[in-house]
């Protein structure tokens, strides 16, 4: 019996010659097309219709075929050591649950802070980026109060490697937290974000964090230069142990809505006198763009970057793997609130098991490039994966 050609496979000779060679001294009836074997054969629904083999000479399906061999071939394995857990801290005793982050609350920077960290080092999270929130009272237009030795952020950050050395202390640098009109950079009246005198208080506001003890200074901000100034300000203070984390690419997305609802740190109407931006085009990149990406990576890795950010992640893939690929840096990708809480409210409704999808998304963005990936999902997320 011969074999019915697959119109886009040809046929390989050997192939066919071994085939024939089995076929002429075994096939004689149509059961014959399966394989002879001493095992108990499978039953096939009635109807399944009885036909020859297709002549694949690849079948990919073949590597996965048991849980053991797509165990055996998997690529992309996640592990917490690989997670940042973002934290939010307030100036006050309670935690304060974020209405628009299911989950996650404004943390009191003493016991709950303390608590929050412990319980995600036993899951085996051992980096965390704090986020201060400043009392509208403290709140300036040039934004004085990042750089407070005893500000909010600076207490926290002391505390934290006070009682767990060994935890990975990343800050955030930009002004945006202490800056009464909402912005990374301190504005003008023509409502122009002005460069490089915000760069000047990010550079006080980095070193400030390195006397509190922070590990990795994180500007976020954007402004352009800012990660040359803050490492040649660092080590000028002595903190050449002290690594940068840039926010290389990061776009201008509105999956941030729930962290400025968190810090209450949204861009806030201006007037005829002073025009203040609603969104932050001026300095965030255009999420139409993708070459902007290899000339943000370029600089900051010259200007010293010790990791370079996307952000944020999984609409953002591209931007990840093309960074990837231009540099022997790590590469960091977060996971914004707005994802997050996209994922929250699709689990809460029943249309996604939260587990799986959060974890697909997680080894997504590791697929494409991120060595380390700041997610609100770090704590449940490897929790989960220790149970797997
Ligand atoms: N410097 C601001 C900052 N730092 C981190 C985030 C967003 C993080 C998130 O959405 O989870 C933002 C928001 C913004 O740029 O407006
Ligand atoms: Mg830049």
């Amino acid at each position: 019996m011969s074999r019915v050609a697959s119109p886009c496979s040809p046929r390989i000779p050997i192939r066919l010659k071994f085939n024939t060679l089995v076929r002429a001294s075994s096939a004689k009836s149509d059961a014959s097309l399966a394989p002879p074997t001493t095992r108990k054969p499978a039953k096939v629904p009635e109807g399944t219709p009885v036909i020859p083999p297709q002549d694949l000479a690849s079948r990919p399906r073949r590597n996965r075929r048991s849980s053991t061999v797509r165990d055996a071939f998997r690529e992309t394995i996640l592990t917490p050591s690989n997670f940042i857990y973002p934290i939010f801290v307030h100036d006050g005793d309670d935690d304060i649950p974020i209405g628009s982050m299911p989950g996650q609350s404004r943390l009191g920077w003493k016991t709950g802070m303390i608590n929050k960290v412990r319980e995600a080092r036993a899951a085996g999270v051992n980096q965390v980026v704090v986020f201060p929130k400043t009392p509208d009272n403290l709140k300036t237009p040039t934004a004085e109060e990042c750089y407070n030795p005893n500000g909010l952020a600076q207490r926290s950050i002391s505390l934290l490697k006070d009682t767990f050395p060994d935890l990975e202390v990343y800050t955030d640098v930009a002004l945006d937290p202490y800056n009464t009109m909402g912005h990374d950079g301190m504005v003008r009246s023509d409502g122009v974000i002005m460069n490089d005198e915000t760069v000047y208080y990010l550079c006080k506001q980095a070193v400030s964090q390195a006397r509190a003890g922070a590990d990795v200074i994180s500007p976020s901000d954007m402004m352009d230069g800012r990660v040359g100034a803050i490492r040649e300000a660092l080590d000028s203070e002595g903190f050449t142990n002290v690594a940068i984390m840039s926010y290389t690419a990061k776009y201008n997305s509105a999956y941030y809505g729930p962290f400025r609802d968190a810090l209450a740190s949204a861009p806030r109407p201006g007037n005829e006198d002073w025009k203040i931006p609603l969104d932050k085009a001026e300095y965030q990149m255009d999420p139409a763009n993708f070459r902007e990406c290899l000339r943000e990576a370029a600089l900051d890795e010259a200007e010293g970057a010790d990791i370079l950010m996307v952000k944020p992640a999984g609409a953002y893939l591209d931007i990840i793997r093309a960074l990837k690929d231009s540099t022997t840096l790590p590469i960091s990708a977060y996971q914004v609130s707005g994802e997050y809480s996209m994922l929250k409210a699709a689990a809460a409704a029943g249309y996604l098991n939260e587990e799986e999808a959060v974890l697909e998304s997680l080894i997504s963005i590791k697929r494409a490039g991120a060595d380390l990936t700041l997610t609100y999902y770090a704590v449940d997320a490897a929790k989960w994966i220790q149970e797997l």
